[in-house]
């Protein structure tokens, strides 16, 4: 396996050829124990605009959440992104691809959302498109959760599926996946012909990390759990990614960690 540095170092050696794929829960950011508690360093936004003025805008996020509350995380800048696990896209020009929502599912949104109410440290999402039940402040409700959504899930008549993360059973449309994303990212400019980079955390990033490496790529996957992964390295935390891409950021390219 490939050690994380050496994947990165590639970019700094060759900002031209390379394109990156970043997740942000759990990759970009530590988690937090709601998904409003989460905190952005404030160098943050700026360090990621740096980045792809150095890659020449080829920095995409690719995440679970909507399109909308990444341009709030990440102001005042507006960077190419894949949301709610690649049902939405916002291309490097500026397009939309939107996610649609059925009465069906606006239906099924309403009685979930009644239902958790009554699940105590059960926290409910609402993104729109997609639903986060999230047991982080009650990991006992684990079954509980998975039943809900198990059921909601059947409800829709099969527009919507089951996504499972970390402390969190979500429903997301059918057409969604964040390999698909990537694919699709990897088809225009400026992302197109450079080597992929996918950097994630969680079962829902996997699919980028097949697809980048399949495309001659590499993957970086966060944190020390022992899970199966698809992706080329490993690296411990949050902190440790954000110090190794500011410091990709602000260095000349050509030169190396060494
Ligand atoms: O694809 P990502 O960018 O990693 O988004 C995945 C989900 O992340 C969020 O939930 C996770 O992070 C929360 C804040 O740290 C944490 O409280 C929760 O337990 C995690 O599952 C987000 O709330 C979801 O909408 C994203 O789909």
């Amino acid at each position: 396996m490939a050690a994380a540095v050496e994947i990165l170092s590639m970019i700094e050696r060759e900002p031209g050829r390379s394109a990156l794929y970043l997740d942000i829960d759990g990759t970009l950011l530590d988690i937090a124990p709601t998904p409003e508690a989460i905190v952005v360093p404030p160098e943050l936004p700026n360090q990621l605009a740096e980045l792809a003025a150095k890659l020449d805008g080829a920095v995409a996020l690719v995440t679970g959440r909507s399109i909308a509350r990444v341009d709030a995380l990440l102001q005042p800048h507006l960077f190419p992104v894949a949301g709610l696990h690649g049902a939405e896209m916002r291309l490097p020009d500026g397009r939309f691809i939107e996610a649609t929502v059925s009465a069906d599912f606006l239906a099924v949104k309403e009685e979930l959302h009644a239902r958790a109410e009554s699940l105590e440290g059960v926290v409910f999402e609402d993104k729109g498109a997609a639903i986060a039940l999230h047991y982080r402040l009650a990991p006992y409700r684990k079954a509980e959760v998975d039943a809900l959504m198990e059921e909601a899930a059947v409800s829709t008549g099969g527009g919507w599926i089951l996504q499972q993360g970390k402390m969190v059973v979500e429903l997301k449309p059918v057409q969604s996946g964040k390999g698909r994303a990537l694919e699709e990212f990897m088809s225009i400019a400026p992302f197109r012909g450079r080597r992929p980079i996918a950097i994630g955390d969680d079962l829902t990033d996997e699919g980028m990390f097949a697809v980048a490496t399949a495309a001659g790529g590499a993957a970086i996957r966060i944190g020390d759990d022992a899970a199966p992964t698809a992706a080329s390295a490993r690296l411990g935390s949050p902190t440790e990614l954000r110090r190794l891409l500011a410091s990709v950021a602000c260095r000349p390219p050509g030169n190396g960690h060494g």
